[in-house]
């Protein structure tokens, strides 16, 4: 329950709502646990007021001590049921009085009968409003808790999310959440109607016992309690357990099937369709396997507090028999005690539905307490325009334990071209992911137009640099709204005159609604040289000071190729650029060459400079020319 505590904070948005459920709860639990019982003991006798064994001994009593000295005897013996009687005989020739001798036995009859169906009906309505209530208050948390949990996925660092499976995540999102929702729910159902009703049929009993002055009820419902709350606290702790793998394998499941849908193509080209059924299947079976571990303790407990209450009516019924209660004091003790263990009951499966809960939370937990890493500085430095100069002073860099980036230290002139090259893992990528803070360096820093990078919003950053990534993504919407993601605020003029500087708007036009067109999600109706364009129009159109520019490996065809090629270099004049270069032709183009190796900057030049002197540039440009 403490894990809960956090976030009842969220509930001062629907303190209202939150309020009126508990009053109508009480409300319910009140009617419940002492009218029950009370309406029990009282609309009895006025229906069965003849056959009252009190009314019959006192008949008996009259005869043989006369009316007065019967009077002290029966008041003495059933304090309270005189006391009843007298006021049950009241009500009768008052009734009496109203409609006349005759009639009176059948208006009490539908008068008490009346009372049954009117106190269901506030029961139930009192009851209807606790759960409507208290579950819109339960979830506008739960929207809450997602809502953060979805800003923070967007401002966690990259390495967060290069340890994990998007299908896992994905599943702490959807599935945990709904999991809260369906605790939510159940809880606002019963955690304010039971324990109250509890107290109220405790209440019930305290009364009974005051009155009789008797307490053996009362005493043998709270000394049974121990025997309910035990079982209860026990079983919940394997209950959270069994839940937590139930959910962890749930994820791992979502991970299988995301990776599964993500390479539909690979899948069949390897004939992996059988290896990944059988992941899938392993993976279900073991979902199956913790979900029948929870379905057993979580419903262990209900039967176990079944059994207690029985014995416990049992007892009572034995004592009642042997002590000569009356019927309407046995029947008001009985609904009672019925009253305090079905609360139990109830707050029992709350007890394990809350367990089944926590550890949905825990998941949700991992991202909502994860470290931001690349965070906004407290006081961020405005710089409003750049030219885009960037430097790097002795910049290291480690992904945990293991170094990428050695004492990098560069200038980069505003507008210049520099092509990064080096073998496989040599740190290019994570060099360029430096500059717009996909990470920070782990010592050293990074400036541009002469301000440290962390000093600036990462928001204003981020609006000078723009990033073409090696594989164009698109969103789900229509070719328009996918380019004018570089700047949402651009006219169509803008947005058609950036997709003719790409040279997309040729084939943009001759799509079936031409700028409208819907690309379909992750643009998967367009090809990839025309998703590629798509990318450089956006990039057009941003019309940032810096760009990094991740070239494609994957080949197009000759000609293709070659218009992108001819697109990306009339995007880079006048940017500071990075391009992460595969090719030849692009690293002609270049103004400079870094070459990076183990994570160093071995060789800075221009292509004549480093193809005179720079073995390893040689050596990777025989590569590039075979
Ligand atoms: N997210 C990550 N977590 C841990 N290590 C990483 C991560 N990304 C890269 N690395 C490691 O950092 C080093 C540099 O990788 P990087 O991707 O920057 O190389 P690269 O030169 O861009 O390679 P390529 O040309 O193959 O893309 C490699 O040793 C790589 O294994």
């Amino acid at each position: 329950m403490k894990k809960f505590y956090p976030y009842f904070r969220y509930l001062a948005g629907v303190r209202g709502t939150f309020l009126a459920g508990v009053g109508a709860g009480i409300l319910f639990a009140v009617a419940s646990g002492f009218g029950l019982p009370l309406m029990v003991k009282t609309v009895f006798p006025l229906i069965f007021g003849k056959v009252n064994p009190i009314t019959e001994v006192q008949a008996e009593l009259e005869k043989s001590v006369g009316p007065e000295r019967s009077k002290e005897l029966l008041e003495k013996a059933f304090e309270s049921e005189m006391k009843q009687l007298e006021e049950t005989s009241k009500f009768r020739e008052y009734v009496a009085k109203q409609v006349g001798e005759e009639n009176a036995p059948r208006a009490i009859l539908i008068a008490a009968c009346a009372i049954i169906p009117l106190a269901a009906l506030i029961r139930g309505i009192a009851g209807f409003f606790n759960v409507y209530w208290i579950t819109a208050a339960g979830l506008h948390v739960l929207r809450e808790i997602q809502q953060s949990v979805f800003v923070k996925l967007q401002r966690l660092p990259l390495g967060f999310f290069s340890g994990r499976k998007t299908g896992d995540l994905i599943s702490r999102v959807i599935s945990d959440s709904n999991m809260l929702q369906g605790v939510v729910t159940t809880i606002s159902n019963d955690l304010i109607k039971q324990p109250f009703t509890l107290i109220a049929a405790l209440a019930f009993l305290v009364k009974d016992s005051w009155e009789n002055k008797e307490s053996f009820f009362l005493i043998i419902c709270l000394l049974s309690i121990p025997l309910v709350v035990v079982p209860i606290r026990f079983l919940g702790k394997r209950l959270m357990r069994k839940a937590a793998h139930m959910q962890r394998e749930s994820g791992d499941n979502s991970g299988i099937l995301a990776e599964t849908l993500g390479a539909t193509r690979e899948i069949r080209a390897f004939n992996l369709e059988e290896m990944m059924g059988q992941r899938f299947l392993d993976g279900i079976g073991r979902w199956t396997k913790f979900h029948l571990k929870v379905i057993k303790y979580r419903y262990l407990t209900p039967p176990f507090i079944e059994m207690v209450a029985a014995g416990v009516v049992a007892f009572a019924l034995g004592y009642g028999a042997t002590k000569g209660l009356t019927l309407e004091r046995f029947m008001g003790v009985v609904t009672a005690l019925y009253m305090c263990y079905d609360p139990m009951k109830k707050l029992g499966e709350i007890h394990n539905r809350m367990k089944q809960g926590e550890a949905s939370l825990d998941r949700l937990e991992v991202i909502l307490k994860a470290e931001e890493g690349v965070t906004d500085p407290p006081n961020p430095v405005h710089l409003g325009t750049v030219k885009g100069r960037v430097s790097f002073q002795n910049v290291e860099f480690s992904y945990g334990d293991n170094p990428a980036l050695h004492n990098i230290v560069l200038d980069v002139p505003a507008g210049q071209v520099v092509a990064l090259v080096g073998p496989s893992g040599a740190g290019k990528t994570t060099f360029a992911s430096l500059v717009p803070r996909f990470y920070d360096p782990t010592s050293g820093s990074i400036q541009l137009d002469g301000t440290d990078i962390r000093e600036l919003r990462l928001k204003e950053l981020r609006d000078f640099i723009t990033i073409v990534p090696q594989e164009a993504v698109l969103f789900a919407g229509t070719v328009f709204e996918n380019i004018r993601l570089g700047r949402m605020d651009a006219s169509k003029e803008e947005v058609m005159e950036a997709a003719r500087q790409a040279h997309a708007h040729e084939f943009i036009v001759n799509l079936p609604q031409g700028y409208e067109t819907q690309v379909g999600e992750r643009g998967a109706q367009l090809s990839g040289g025309q998703k590629q364009r798509i990318s450089i129009a956006r990039a057009f159109l941003k019309n940032a000071p810096v760009l990094i520019l991740d070239e494609a490996t994957s080949a197009l065809d000759a000609g293709a190729e070659a218009r992108i090629q001819e697109e990306l270099s009339s995007l880079t004049k006048g940017r500071t650029t990075f391009i992460i270069a595969h090719r030849f032709s692009t690293i002609r183009i270049a103004d400079r060459i870094l070459v990076f190796e183990q994570g160093r900057i071995v060789g800075d030049g221009t292509f004549q400079e480093l193809e005179a002197k720079h073995d390893m540039f040689r050596s990777l440009l025989e590569m590039q020319r075979h």
